[in-house]
């Protein structure tokens, strides 16, 4: 079977407000950055299945017949994919030899394209193929790069079997599928965090698919199409960490205290409610300070509620108090215990004092930069659409 090369790519996400709640059925508002995910998928004559996955230098290749073995029943159509295969998962695993059910980096990028791939396609002939993949965002730091990944792979793989359309004409630089399309990217990316996180909400894939600013609510995705424009800093303290760790531990501490932790997570809901309020009103009066008051509170007490929940690290303290000499405030986003934190800008905060900023931070060791937000969600590229420098990574495969 002969397969169609593509050029796909995905963005990564900040969690303004919810995350951790999120998974315990609470409003989160994200939105998209303009970091993205490439992949290439190229059909070949190799009789093989390769991946290439520099950032996390990863570099394997399988025969077709070995992979065929791992599918002797028929699965996978386009209307069952609603839960993880747990048969073929345990056949994964055994296959890339996770033990004692511990997934490396390597073992759950693996274990994802496989599933996906084995899903998609194991029904019928198996195409030879070489998948590569390249990050703008760092790994495992809280900017969504599992999800970004995941709806990568979806995309690539969905479009290669038939079961989505290829949506790029001759004449366009880049496309996007339809909404229909859109939702069944989406579900495939989320078993594949299901893979990497565990038990994720679908926040992260909703908004590597969708790009833009959502709300999103037990499954539930509400693009925010009126939102001000906001100025962030994003801050990697480089401390690494997991998600699927992190959200286990905030399950065990609402397990271990049942009365505590609850009211909580009802106060992040409101807080992300009452952000996106603020933001609303924003685009419909003229925006005052007060309101940039009220979003710095906000992302204050949402930020110890997440020290609360056991998610914080010393290294994102050190986020907020070096912000908070220069007037901004931070907070972590994603899964925190290290990654990435977000800081606010007011239009007004003077080049000189992000600037200064940016020094304190990088003095303390961390990679700092101001980023624009709501990139386009999952998108099919033309070779000349894709930025050189990612032409020279991909290429080299
Ligand atoms: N560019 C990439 N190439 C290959 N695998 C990747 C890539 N980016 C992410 N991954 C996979 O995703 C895992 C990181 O996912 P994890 O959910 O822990 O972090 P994150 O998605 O960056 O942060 P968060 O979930 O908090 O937003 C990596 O260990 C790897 O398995
Ligand atoms: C920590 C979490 O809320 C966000 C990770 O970006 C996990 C999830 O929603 O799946
Ligand atoms: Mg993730």
């Amino acid at each position: 079977m002969q397969v169609k090369d593509c050029f796909v790519s995905a963005p990564g996400k900040a969690i303004l407000h919810g995350e951790h709640a999120v998974v315990h059925g609470k409003v989160a508002l994200a939105v998209s950055l303009n970091l993205r995910t490439y992949l290439r998928l190229k059909a070949t004559a190799t009789g093989k299945v390769c991946m290439n996955l520099p950032n996390i230098d990863t570099f394997l290749c399988w025969d077709l017949s070995e992979l065929k073995q791992l599918v002797p029943y028929s699965c996978a159509k386009r209307e069952e994919l609603k839960c993880l295969d747990p048969e073929l998962l345990r056949r994964l695993r055994e296959f890339v030899g996770v033990t004692n059910g511990k997934l490396d980096t390597c073992n759950m990028a693996t274990l994802a394209f496989l599933h996906i791939y084995l899903s998609v396609f194991g029904s019928g002939e198996l195409p030879s193929l070489t998948v590569s993949v390249w990050s703008e965002l760092p790994t495992g730091a809280g900017l969504g790069s599992s999800a970004a990944y995941t709806v990568c792979l979806a995309a690539a793989l969905l479009c290669a079997s038939g079961a989505i359309p290829i949506p790029l004409k001759e004449w366009d630089h880049t496309a996007r599928w339809c909404q229909e399309d859109l939702e069944l990217i989406n579900s495939w990316a989320f078993q594949g965090e299901m893979i990497i996180h565990g038990n994720p909400s679908g926040v992260d894939n909703a908004v590597g698919t969708w790009g833009g600013m959502l709300r999103f609510l037990a499954g539930k995705i509400i693009p925010l199409s009126r939102v001000p424009l906001l100025r962030i800093l994003l801050t990697n303290t480089k401390v690494p960490r997991s998600t699927k760790v992190l959200v286990a531990r905030v399950k065990d501490r609402i397990n271990k205290f049942p009365s505590v932790l609850p009211p909580v997570l009802d106060s992040v809901d409101a807080i992300s409610c009452t952000c996106e309020k603020v933001l609303s009103e924003m685009t419909s009066e003229p925006i005052t300070g007060e309101h940039y008051n009220i979003l710095e509170e906000l992302i204050d007490i949402n930020q110890h509620h997440l020290n609360v929940m056991g998610v914080g690290h010393p290294a994102l303290d050190t986020l907020c108090r070096v912000t908070l000499t220069r007037g901004l405030h931070s907070k972590l986003t994603g899964a925190g215990g290290g990654g990435c934190g977000i800081t606010l800008l007011r239009p007004e905060t003077d080049s000189s004092v992000v600037q200064s900023t940016v020094q304190d931070l990088t003095d303390c060791g961390f990679d700092c930069w101001e980023t624009s937000i709501g990139g386009p969600g999952v998108q099919q590229h033309s070779r000349l659409s894709v930025k050189d420098e990612v032409l020279d990574v991909l290429n080299q495969y």
